[in-house]
């Protein structure tokens, strides 16, 4: 009898192991590693999921093993390298393997779903497969099914008979459409369009419809433009046509962009591509990084070291911050290789992102390319990984587990055998100094493409009489270099690195701010609510006319959001057509999308909107950028704020001038010494990263000291501030004098869901003991005299607030 290693679904640290259970007789050949069963878990019948991680032929437990109950999944839904990374993942992050293993999983295995058996295209009229679906086109896997009939499918799905579909429970039957479609021919709707009564206009359109898209049939329903339903259930009745139901496939590329070849590459681009090729050819896991300045092609570099490993045979996986996975970038590489490509993102619906998963799984598609989580795709003898705009904080995952796709990467790259390249014209500090210290090959591109020039940067002080004299933001020299720049039928990107209307409120009588009552934040304005809100905890109340606090009408706004710049713009250059975009007006499916189609299609001249205009796009007719408030990502309370900073004004810096015309940038700022903002007006990321790694030095910060954070938190202020007192001193009893521990303090938004957080931030160079000793801590957190805390660590937050 054998042996089935499960981790179940326990999340607690005394159950953060594999617990052994017998495989049945009956489940001998079904049961396989990386599959999900159901177990009987403790003392009383509890049942609950686990996964299988590995078989083995006998059991190191003297007593009797508990059998598994029943298989949930048919066939694996994680690899054996996944499994394998789990345990790792869960070491690294402080996390529960059995979280680690559902992070892995696509979304839709995670939600309510029904499991179909389909037969395979081929075997639709093979006898054993008949049999087991009875004659009906699909069969659905319930608990119920014996053993036998476990045993036949398995057996089925082996020979590669029967197909295995995941379908979420409510979005089954989005699956299916009504579509129309007709037996009549060409001549028969000629004579039944004679037929027709002079004014039975819509029933004439609809059969010129028929007649033009014959050979189309059957059409899905929302696509037949201009004719309504009524008309269609009309013809329906007399004859005409037929409703039916299709299945619709899901594919998230809709438009097939335009065949792309290789570029010639520059000498630059060429050096950067042989070195990859030669590490791809002869399977080493180097580490390289691209620092290229914006514009300098290096995706022409991707997408080419991408074919290389296409053509060894490997498959290829690119990341892309979220916010750059717009129809450009997506184009770009599926206009190179087509079909091949899968791509992953979180706007995606269930069933789309399995059908993709699906894809990837069988070898359908060789090239992925998604955000963060698609680190996890599940492909097979990858050759190459590509991580593009390495220093996003958002590859960082902000809930557990806390993993940073870059590392997940490197770790996937040793067991392929296979090279990453980090890719940035701003690379996080810490991967540069890694490249300094030969742990990384550093490639460099200091030129933009056909020699075309980099921008010209104007630094703005807003503290000039001149310009703190104009009423609203925009400084006379970026109003009048604006309107230059459309009458020439040029295009300008403004950015300002803020939310909503106005970000708050202030009375100018008493200093009173208004607050979130559960968060300790201020709240926000958000005009199309008509309403305060705050954007921790979603609470919301009326916007006041007289200050709570002193009763005086002297309460207004404070501070500018991108619906006020887009007022004061309409204002100035009322000729101008204004885009807006920012968190209101892209949380609709798509709408990020849009935005971006149109005013690549010159429908628009600006293009306003927050940090996430500053990346990755690549608009020929843009040759203007202004920015509006340099100042305030300096202001956060975080040793990065000036990495941030440079890293925004050099990236939104570059979208300009890009192709044949020049690019002109002025950015509008209160602090016009400061070095991170100077620096970013050179795009010199040379000189930056030196002063910053000398500041860095002098604070001991990363990259000279790692760092993790550790919070508590609980409902009681008092508890949970003991609880922080508790942390540091098991912290001191494991680390050395060179150590640096602080805190504990309260975060800045100290009342997060009606929680007080308190954190403790250890600052380490080399200390062997604590990753143990924060174990031991999670452990110790687990104890019933701990109830109602919450524990959270993270290995090198990417923000500290
Ligand atoms: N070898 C080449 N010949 C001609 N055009 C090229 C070549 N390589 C790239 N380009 C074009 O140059 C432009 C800039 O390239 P790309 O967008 O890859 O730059 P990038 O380095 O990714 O910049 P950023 O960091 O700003 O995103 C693109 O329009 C691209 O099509
Ligand atoms: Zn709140
Ligand atoms: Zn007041």
């Amino acid at each position: 009898m054998s042996v089935a290693e499960v981790v179940v679904d326990v999340p607690t640290m005394q159950t953060n192991r594999p617990f052994e259970y017998a495989i049945p007789n009956s489940l001998e050949d079904v049961v396989v590693p990386g599959m999900r069963v159901e177990v009987f878990f403790g003392r009383g019948k509890r049942k609950v999921q686990g996964f299988v991680m590995k078989i083995n032929e006998t059991s190191s437990f003297s007593g009797k093993l508990k059998p598994i109950n029943r298989v949930i999944d048919l066939r694996p839904v994680l690899t054996p390298e996944m499994l394998k990374l789990s345990s790792w993942l869960a070491d690294e992050t402080y996390s529960f393997e059995i979280s680690c293993l559902q992070t892995m999983l696509p979304s839709v295995m995670r939600a309510k779903y029904k499991q179909f058996i389909e037969p395979v295209e081929e075997f639709v009229d093979d006898q054993e497969v008949i049999s087991l679906l009875d004659g009906n086109p699909s069969l659905e896997i319930t608990p119920q099914m014996s053993d036998e009939k476990l045993q036949l499918i398995n057996h089925l799905r082996r020979q590669n008979k029967i197909k295995i579909e995941y379908v979420v429970e409510n979005q089954a039957r989005q699956l299916k459409r009504q579509a129309i479609t007709t037996e009549l021919n060409t001549i028969q709707l000629h004579e039944q369009k004679n037929n027709l009564r002079s004014n039975a206009k819509a029933q004439f359109k609809l059969i010129n419809f028929l007649i033009d898209n014959l050979d189309k049939l059957p059409i899905e329903m929302g696509e037949v433009e201009g004719i309504s339903r009524a008309t269609i259930k009309t013809a329906e009745k007399n004859g005409l046509l037929k409703i039916v139901e299709v299945t619709k496939r899901r594919k998230p590329i809709e438009i097939t962009p335009e065949q792309t070849t290789k570029l010639n590459l520059t000498e630059e681009q060429k050096s950067a591509v042989d070195q990859i090729n030669d590490s791809i050819d002869n399977s080493k896991s180097d580490t390289f990084l691209i620092e290229g300045v914006t514009g300098s092609g290096k995706t022409e570099v991707y997408l080419q070291s991408i074919e290389r490993a296409l053509k060894q045979g490997h498959s290829a996986l690119m990341l892309v911050p979220e916010i750059s996975l717009t129809p450009q970038m997506v184009n770009r590489v599926t206009g190179r290789f087509g079909d091949k490509v899968a791509v992953l993102h979180s706007g995606l619906s269930n069933g789309e992102r399995y059908d993709e998963w699906t894809r990837i799984e069988n070898g359908e598609a060789q090239v992925v390319v998604g955000a963060r989580s698609a680190v996890f795709a599940p492909l097979k003898d990858i050759g190459l990984i590509i991580i593009d705009e390495e220093h996003e904080a958002s590859y960082k995952q902000d809930d557990n587990p806390r993993y940073h796709a870059r590392n997940v990467a490197l770790w996937r790259a040793k067991q392929h055998k296979c090279p990453v390249v980090l890719g940035s014209a701003t690379p996080s500090l810490e991967s540069r100094a890694r490249a300094q210290k030969g742990v990384y090959h550093l490639i460099y591109m200091k030129k933009r493409v056909n020699e075309h020039p980099l921008p010209h940067v104007q630094i703005i002080d807003m503290r000039d009489a001149e310009n703190s004299a104009v009423k609203g933001d925009i400084s006379p020299l970026l109003q009048d270099n604006l309107y230059r720049a459309i009458k020439r039928g040029e295009q300008a990107i403004v950015l300002l690195n803020r939310r909503g209307y106005s970000s708050f409120m202030m009375c100018r009588e008493c200093g009173f701010t208004l607050k979130c009552p559960n968060c300790d934040v201020s709240l926000t304005y958000h005009k199309d609510l008509a309403k305060m809100k705050c954007h921790y905890c979603g609470h919301d109340e009326p916007v006041p006319s007289i200050c709570p606090n002193c009763k005086s009408k002297k309460i207004g706004f404070y501070g500018t959001g991108t619906q006020n710049i887009e007022h004061q713009l309409n204002e100035i250059l009322p000729q101008a057509r204004v885009l807006r975009m920012d968190v209101d007006t892209t949380h609709k499916k798509g709408s990020h999308a849009k935005i971006i189609k149109a005013f690549g299609d010159h429908k628009a001249d600006i293009l306003l909107g927050t940090q996430m205009i500053a990346k990755g796009l690549d608009f020929p007719n843009v040759t203007l950028v202004g920015v509006i408030n340099a100042d305030t990502t300096l202001s956060i309370a975080d040793y990065r704020a000036s990495e941030r900073t440079f890293q925004l004004l050099t990236q939104v810096s570059g979208r300009a001038g890009r192709a044949d015309k020049e690019g002109h940038v002025i950015i509008q700022t209160f602090n016009p010494d400061h070095y991170a903002i100077k620096d970013a007006s050179k795009q010199d990321y040379e000189n930056f990263y030196k002063q910053e790694m000398y500041l860095r030095h002098q604070s001991n910060y990363t990259p000279y000291y790692f760092t993790t954070l550790i919070s508590v938190a609980h409902k009681d202020e008092g508890q949970a501030l003991k609880q922080g007192y508790w942390l540091k001193r098991q912290l001191q009893e494991a680390l050395s004098d060179h150590a640096i521990l602080l805190g504990p303090t309260p975060t800045m938004i100290s009342r997060k869901q009606n929680k007080y957080y308190y954190q403790v931030i250890v600052k380490y160079k080399h200390e062997p003991k604590l990753h143990q000793k924060l174990l031991d801590i999670l452990n110790d957190t687990q104890a019933d005299t701990k109830k109602g805390f919450t524990i959270a660590i993270d290995n090198e937050p990417q923000h500290i607030d």
